[in-house]
């Protein structure tokens, strides 16, 4: 039966140093980021998802986001690079995780560099977002690592967003939802639908018709109903603050015969 687990990471003590780059600095309430994660944790656990904490970073202070420190096709881990320097040393503890759960392990490597936050798979079409942290080399070290296990390996240019799933992601049904102020070539996308808010553009599939959101996107929350899926919906506002959204904060594991 294949996997249904997910990595996720404590907060570090250190979260409010987080880097910023698109928005505003605001100061960030860490206590209530820790009740935020925990609330996220237990979401994801409530529907059938079970969580492995990879060891805590507490000197990284992304480390939370941990989605972009790895990237899974079918039982393949692909342990990124940041294009941020500040969260290389993320990667370590990942691996540890990833190789202890029995993925094969493969490597971004310099010159490279990819942050998983770049990377959207559906079915065996991977997007890759290239932008401010994922770069050609990254996406070509990409496409040598995943097509030939059978997946597309589709670039997307980024430049309005952090990453490529701050934009984009998709419904159960493979339909690509975005935010189009936010997005730099929307028709790449052939089945595609607009939302409203830029956080409702994030959704994390946690099986069936239920798709984790956040509380911030209240309107796109109300669509998703009205197209018959079942929103779940957390806060985050504290990592918002640090341009995170929901599918930074787990990995999910879903390629592993476990
Ligand atoms: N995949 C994601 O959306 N990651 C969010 C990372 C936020 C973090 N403050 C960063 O700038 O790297």
């Amino acid at each position: 039966m294949p996997s249904k687990k997910a990595l996720v990471r404590r907060p570090s003590p250190r979260l409010a140093e987080g880097l910023v780059t698109h928005i505003e600095r605001e100061r960030v309430d860490a206590d209530l980021a820790v009740e935020q994660w925990e609330a996220y944790v237990t979401a994801l656990r409530t529907h059938g998802w079970e969580t492995v904490e990879v060891d805590p970073a507490d000197d990284c202070p992304d480390s939370v986001f941990v989605e972009d420190t790895v990237v899974m096709y079918k039982n393949v881990a692909l342990i990124a690079r940041p294009g941020a320097e500040s969260r290389r040393d993320e990667t370590a503890g990942v691996e540890e995780a990833v190789a202890g759960l029995g993925c094969s392990v493969n490597w971004i490597w310099e010159p490279g560099t990819l942050e998983g936050g770049d990377v959207l798979k559906i079915g065996d079409t991977v997007y890759v977002g290239r932008g401010g942290r994922t770069n050609a080399a990254g996406v070509q070290q990409l496409r040598a690592a995943f097509e030939p296990l059978g997946a597309r390996v589709v670039a997307v240019p980024v430049s309005k967003v952090l990453h490529l799933k701050s934009a984009v992601t998709a419904l159960p049904d493979g339909t690509v939802i975005g935010h189009i102020p936010k997005m730099d070539v929307p028709s790449l996308f052939a089945r595609f639908l607009p939302v409203p808010e830029e956080a409702g553009s994030h959704v994390v599939l946690l099986g069936g018709d239920k798709l984790l959101i956040a509380a911030s996107a209240p309107k796109t929350a109300e669509l998703f109903a009205d197209l018959g899926y079942e929103p779940v919906v957390v806060d985050i506002s504290e990592f918002e603050k640090l341009e995170g959204c929901v599918t930074c904060l787990s990995v999910r594991l879903r390629g592993l015969y476990v």
